[in-house]
């Protein structure tokens, strides 16, 4: 079946295609014909541009989406940094200021739901690389929420929110939309977009990748052709909702900003979510896991598991991601005469992995599970754990499903990723004996034929 079947329906609209050129309207006739500023935009909308590329960037790079709401996104009040206490977005929060760079590799436990807080209250920087302030790296977070967002909106000033949901439903609405995101759903909200998060089928825990430089996009797909891995068409993106808050006293938000991982706070007395109509190519979308359309060998050997990239954030430099997204779905194995599983490996590239559900068939010692999470940074050395060695390596080869009803995923980054003190003590979910369960316990199969028995 070639798409998840999920046990909460969406009954939202989307506009489906990756990349496309898209116009909605809440009301006909708001968004004005052929030109963008109006003297007087239709209804008596404000018109509002967003960018998300320089202005001058090439056509193929370009990315801006105008938008016609009720009040502009200026008429707030100032900014105040809130306290970092109950927060966890940023390293200022904690007494050791610095990302922890740690050739070991590292497996976390099962993260906690946490039913107390919010969404934002909710996020926990785990790991990440680069700054945001000069828009280069990325950052990696987890979250665990149990509340709705009142009154507010949120936005990342400082890059592309790739959120993967591993439990619970998160009912997301945007300035540009309503979005609903289950687990094996995947969403991404562009750097500036203001969005409020309720939960509709209670808790909920996931894992984020920030991209703090360029915008996510479909990898190449080179010789494989114009099909296939995450076809453009599965892409979802909201049409035009907007509430019409007239009465300013019962209208108090805050915007919340997350601004160099730091948080800051202004109040407003309209509702940031009064876009009525907009047209442009930046915009927040979700994706199916489901729908991915995997590629695998079918004679030999273990292919590089980037044939499993959904989206890519790339850098500067062709073929080198800052992140990408890859996941691992059920598939048929097929291979002959080959060990099926991940080979050893050291990688110039890290690899933060996370389970959305089921088993990882590289891992058969059962401690990594859903909700935890796994780094294997620059050259740390890895591969399937001893259990695993020794089933793939005395497995009948018949042709095998793998994965079903699991989806792991990894976050793979040119970048050294560093841990934040949360993600390293604090969380109090690291394995300590990672590496001695999985690899120590290898044993030598080597005959020498010039040493005799
Ligand atoms: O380490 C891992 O489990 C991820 C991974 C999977 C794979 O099929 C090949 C290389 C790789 O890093
Ligand atoms: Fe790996």
């Amino acid at each position: 079946m070639p798409v998840t079947q999920f046990s909460v329906p969406d009954s939202y609209s989307y506009q489906n295609g990756f990349n496309s050129y898209f116009e909605s309207e809440a009301i006909p006739g708001a968004l004005p014909v052929a030109q963008n500023s109006p003297q007087k935009p239709p209804y008596g909308l404000y018109a509002e541009k967003l960018s998300g590329t320089a202005f001058t960037a090439p056509r193929h790079e370009n990315k801006q989406t105008w938008l016609y709401r009720i009040l502009p996104s200026a008429a707030h009040a100032n900014y105040q940094p809130i306290s970092q206490d109950t927060y966890h977005t940023s390293l200022s929060s904690e007494k050791k200021q610095t990302l922890h760079h740690i050739p070991n590799q590292l497996r976390w436990n099962p993260f906690d739901l946490d039913e107390k807080v919010d969404w934002v209250h909710g996020l926990h920087l785990v790991a990440g690389a680069g700054d945001p302030t000069v828009k280069s790296g990325l950052g990696i977070l987890l979250y665990a929420a149990g509340k709705d967002m009142g009154k507010e909106a949120f936005y990342s000033a400082d890059g592309d929110f790739l959120i993967v949901p591993q439990h619970g439903v998160l009912d997301i609405q945007t300035e540009l939309g309503k979005i609903l995101v289950r687990p094996n759903e995947i969403c991404v909200i562009p750097r500036g977009i203001k969005y409020r998060v309720t939960l509709p089928s209670g808790p909920v825990r996931g894992y984020i990748c920030e991209l703090y430089q360029g915008h996510y996009q479909l990898p190449e797909l080179g010789p494989i052709g114009s099909n296939g891995l995450a076809n453009a068409r599965d892409f979802q993106t909201p049409v035009a909702s907007f509430d019409d808050d007239d009465d300013a006293s019962n209208s108090k938000y805050h915007v919340i900003s997350k601004f160099n991982n730091n948080l800051f706070s202004a109040k407003q007395n309209h509702t940031p979510f009064d876009v009525v109509s907009w047209h442009g190519n930046y915009y927040p979308f979700k994706y199916d896991l489901g729908r991915f359309n995997v590629i695998g060998t079918t004679s030999f050997d273990h292919p590089d598991p980037s044939i499993f990239t959904v989206l890519t954030g790339p850098s500067d430099h062709p073929g080198t991601a800052i992140a990408d997204f890859v996941i691992f779905p059920p598939r048929w194995l097929v291979a002959e005469d080959t060990f099926r599983p991940p080979w050893y490996h050291r990688n110039t590239m890290s690899e933060f992995m996370g389970l959305i559900s089921g088993d990882y068939d590289a891992k058969v010692g059962g401690g990594f599970r859903p909700a935890g999470a796994s780094l294997h940074n620059i050259m740390s050395a890895h591969g399937p754990d001893s259990g695993a060695h020794e089933k793939a390596s005395n497995a009948d080869l018949k042709p095998q499903k793998v994965g079903e009803g699991s989806m792991a995923f990894m976050f793979e980054s040119s970048l050294m990723v560093g841990v934040s003190e949360w993600g390293l003590k604090t969380c109090q979910k690291v394995q300590e004996d990672y590496n001695a369960e999985s690899w120590e316990p290898l044993k030598r199969h080597f005959v020498n034929p010039h040493k005799s028995a």
